[in-house]
């Protein structure tokens, strides 16, 4: 309200606010100019459905930027050992996870025939080269340093980016050093299997560890929901056709589908 001018009443005739010259906008703030002037499409005549799927990834990609932010301070807040923080921010993950995977609805609704007006002109590009979704993994803990070489037409900033998501911690990393603190070894897969089943069993005392751990496995079930999703709209968009990027499709795809990013999480639910 501070830099608001509230002239006349609420509820009366006039009301008369954030009109001084000069100050911060609605649009100002927002950089809606700059935003809204980033949808170009590559065919020409514009295909009708064009803007919608660039609209969608440029939407993902304002929602990675969040994830990003929320996964890499949520990690931080682990090797702090602040246990409420990095699972509150982790639910708010997979609340915009939720949100991307639903967001499959809309694309569907565009059918084969009109993505096919402006597809040929996509190619050699593809969702392949998402740099964020692939901080995402690496973050999360499925570091393959494979996929910055496979990349092409990586910027330097990019690449530098891709490397130090490699290097630093990740969630799972983080994780074990809040089991470490709570005084479990962790120095085998053995061990920490050990010390989930004691959190497990022990959750009167062990109550905060055991609720990050589910909460790492729901961002877990939440990015393989996203990929079962992902593929079953490319069968539907492109049938068996090989991918944009050059891969196999919907075969690539599918190879990934058994990806997890916390196994031992997983392995656990079998001694339970
Ligand atoms: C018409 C809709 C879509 C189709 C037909 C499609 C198709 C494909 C195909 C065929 C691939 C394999 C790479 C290649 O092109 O050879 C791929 C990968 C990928 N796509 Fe899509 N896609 C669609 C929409 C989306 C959307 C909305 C996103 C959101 C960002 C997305 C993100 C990705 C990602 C991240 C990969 C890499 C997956 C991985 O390596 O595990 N795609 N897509
Ligand atoms: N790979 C898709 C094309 C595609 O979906 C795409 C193309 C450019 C930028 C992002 C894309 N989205 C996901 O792969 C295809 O083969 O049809």
């Amino acid at each position: 309200m501070a830099d608001e001018v509230v002239a006349g009443r609420w509820g009366g005739v006039e009301v008369n606010f954030g009109e001084e010259g000069g100050r911060l906008t609605y649009g100002s703030y927002l950089r809606l100019p700059q935003l809204l002037d980033q949808q170009r499409l590559e065919s020409n005549p514009p295909a009708h459905d064009e803007l919608l799927f660039i609209t969608i990834h440029q939407v993902y990609e304002l929602w990675f930027k969040q994830v990003l932010h929320e996964l890499t301070a949520s990690r931080d807040a682990m090797l702090n050992d602040e246990l409420w923080l990095a699972q509150h921010l982790l639910r708010r993950v997979h609340t915009i996870e939720r949100t991307l995977t639903q967001q499959v609805d809309i694309l569907e609704t565009m059918t084969p025939q009109d993505f096919g007006e402006f597809r040929h002109r996509l190619s050699p590009a593809s969702g392949f080269q998402s740099v964020q979704f692939r901080e995402i993994e690496f973050l999360s803990a499925a570091k393959d340093p494979s996929f910055v070489r496979r990349f092409r037409g990586l910027t330097e900033a990019e690449t530098a980016r891709l490397e130090r998501r490699l290097d630093e911690p990740s969630l799972w990393d983080a994780f074990l050093a809040v089991l470490g603190h709570a005084g479990f070894e962790t120095d085998t897969d053995d061990a920490i299997s050990d010390a989930l089943r004691k959190v497990a069993g022990d959750r009167a005392h062990y109550g905060a560890v055991w609720e990050l751990a589910e909460a790492l496995l729901q961002h877990d079930e939440l990015a393989a929901a996203w990929r079962a999703r992902h593929v079953v709209m490319v069968e539907r968009m492109i049938g068996t056709k090989p991918g944009t990027g050059g891969s196999s499709g919907a075969t690539y795809l599918r190879s990934r589908l058994d990806l997890r990013y916390y196994p031992l999480l997983w392995d656990l639910r079998s001694s339970l």
